[in-house]
């Protein structure tokens, strides 16, 4: 029977899950791949870690001479960062071996030179853990919805944010607390910047925005905002009225160009995606013949994450003698029929808006407020006066319907000079959801 020999950068937690999926999973693999998959390099910073999970493996310490080595067919990526995982994914495409990654910074920031360099040297770049990490949501993207044309993709597809906010909203309790909480639970990174702030899921929905769209991977269009700014009191406005608070990588095909963005999002709660609680992840894909289509699942973790990294593997065993034609392109799209397209700014996206004004407790205020956001074309769906605050202040609660962006922040920026209005105005996006 044919083995084919893998490479393994990593050792953490992924690396660890591989090691154990390939371990306690063999005979099944083999009865549906046909041929043996066998670790028998690894690169890792503990040689007692590789002798206690890969027994059978050589100890290397040089990511660079792991890929060159002949008994390595395909390169396992799970260091993470962009340094020695780009050097060492770069060397080895050009030693012509094919790679597996879950690294989506990697592929975010660096995939145009990766899959370029890929094509070049005749070998396959799989990456299906690093989005939405064992939900199989490139592979819908790329083969699955091959035939439709992709109208949108939004998705939960940060674990540890979506952790925050299911609790900020169970418990109420402040955003700082909870991420305390989700760093004793081990959610969350001890520099947890990259998760609250929107990184995470922004490298993940620019790769799905290329794979949907056929554009070439462009994180630098990206909007990111993040959680950590959300305070409880929106979430529970929210709920009252109606609607759950989940931070959403959007990415979505309009006249204007391409939309590309990450922030929370007031979702109805009546839909599924606002249904979608602790550290799981969910995709929705709307697309022109199929109509929409969610993947529900988690996005990380030692197992789940494995699960995704050893599929790919399975995919490329299949394919390593098959020509290149017969091959899936790595960004769904032929390489030449890849195309640079226009991305619409944040000012110019349309979406309904949630608005918090804090502001004197007196006559005339509610009409001076409506009449701001008339003056911008902006039209009020619901307003709430809720409690009253210290100092004679009240909050107001208002949801607009949809408008242009630009609009809201100009008439935020005239609501914020009345000598009424005592705070900033908070604004979270809404989502109709509608594709
Ligand atoms: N942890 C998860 O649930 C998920 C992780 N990912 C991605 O998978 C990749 C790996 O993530 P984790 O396993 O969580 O990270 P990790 O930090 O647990 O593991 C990385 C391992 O690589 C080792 N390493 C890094 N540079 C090395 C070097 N020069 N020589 C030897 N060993 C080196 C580290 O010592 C560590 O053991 C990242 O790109 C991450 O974004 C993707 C989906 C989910
Ligand atoms: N940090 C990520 C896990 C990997 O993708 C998350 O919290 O979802
Ligand atoms: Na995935």
């Amino acid at each position: 029977m044919r083995t084919i020999n893998i490479g393994l950068l990593g050792l953490g937690t992924v690396g660890r899950g591989v090691a154990e999926l390939l371990r306690d999973n063999t005979q099944e693999m083999t009865r549906r791949l046909g041929c043996e998959i066998r670790i028998s390099a690894v690169c890792s910073r503990s040689q007692e870690r590789v002798q206690q999970l890969c027994p059978q493996a050589a100890w290397e310490t040089d990511p660079l001479t792991l890929v060159q080595r002949d008994d390595v067919d395909v390169v396992l990526e799970l260091f993470g960062g962009t340094t020695l995982a780009k050097d060492a994914v770069l060397k080895a495409i050009e030693c012509g071996k094919h790679i597996v990654t879950a690294n989506k910074k990697l592929l975010a920031e660096y995939g145009n030179d990766i899959f370029a360099l890929a094509e070049k040297n005749n070998v396959m770049v799989h990456f299906e853990a690093a989005v939405a990490g064992g939900i199989p949501v490139i592979k819908a993207l790329r083969e699955g919805l091959a035939a439709n044309q992709i109208q949108s993709v939004a998705g939960i597809i940060n674990g540890t944010s979506n952790f925050i906010l299911s609790e900020m909203r169970e418990k109420g309790s402040a955003f700082k607390d909870v991420l305390a909480e989700a760093q004793r639970l081990g959610y969350a990174e001890a520099d947890p910047t990259f998760d609250i702030e929107g990184h995470d899921a922004g490298h993940k929905i620019t790769i799905m925005s290329a794979l949907a769209f056929g554009t070439p991977v462009n994180f630098g269009a990206c909007y990111l905002e993040g959680i950590s700014q959300l305070d409880s009191r929106d979430i529970k406005y929210a709920e009252e009225l109606g609607y759950r608070v989940k931070l959403l990588g959007i990415t979505r095909k309009t006249e204007k160009g391409i939309e590309l963005r990450v922030h929370p999002t007031l979702i109805p709660e009546s839909r599924l995606l606002a249904n979608v609680n602790g550290v799981m992840n969910a995709v929705r894909i709307n697309a022109n013949m199929v109509g929409e289509t969610l993947y529900y699942g988690a996005g990380a973790g030692a197992l789940p994450t494995a699960s995704a990294v050893v599929a790919d593997l399975m995919d490329i065993a299949r394919l390593m003698n098959a020509p290149s034609q017969n091959r899936v392109p790595h960004l769904a799209f032929q390489p030449s029929q890849v195309k640079a397209q226009n991305f619409v700014s944040m000012d110019n996206i349309s979406s309904s808006y949630y608005l918090r004004v804090q502001a004197a407790d007196e006559a005339g205020v509610l009409g001076k407020i409506a009449t701001l956001l008339a003056n911008e074309g902006v039209s009020i769906e619901a307003l709430i006066q809720k409690a009253v605050l210290d100092n004679n202040q009240a909050e107001i609660v208002i949801l607009t319907h949809h408008t242009i962006e630009k609009n809201v922040k100009t008439a935020i920026a005239a609501i914020e000079a009345q000598d009424c209005v005592s705070a900033p105005v908070t604004m979270i996006r809404m989502e109709s959801l509608h594709g």
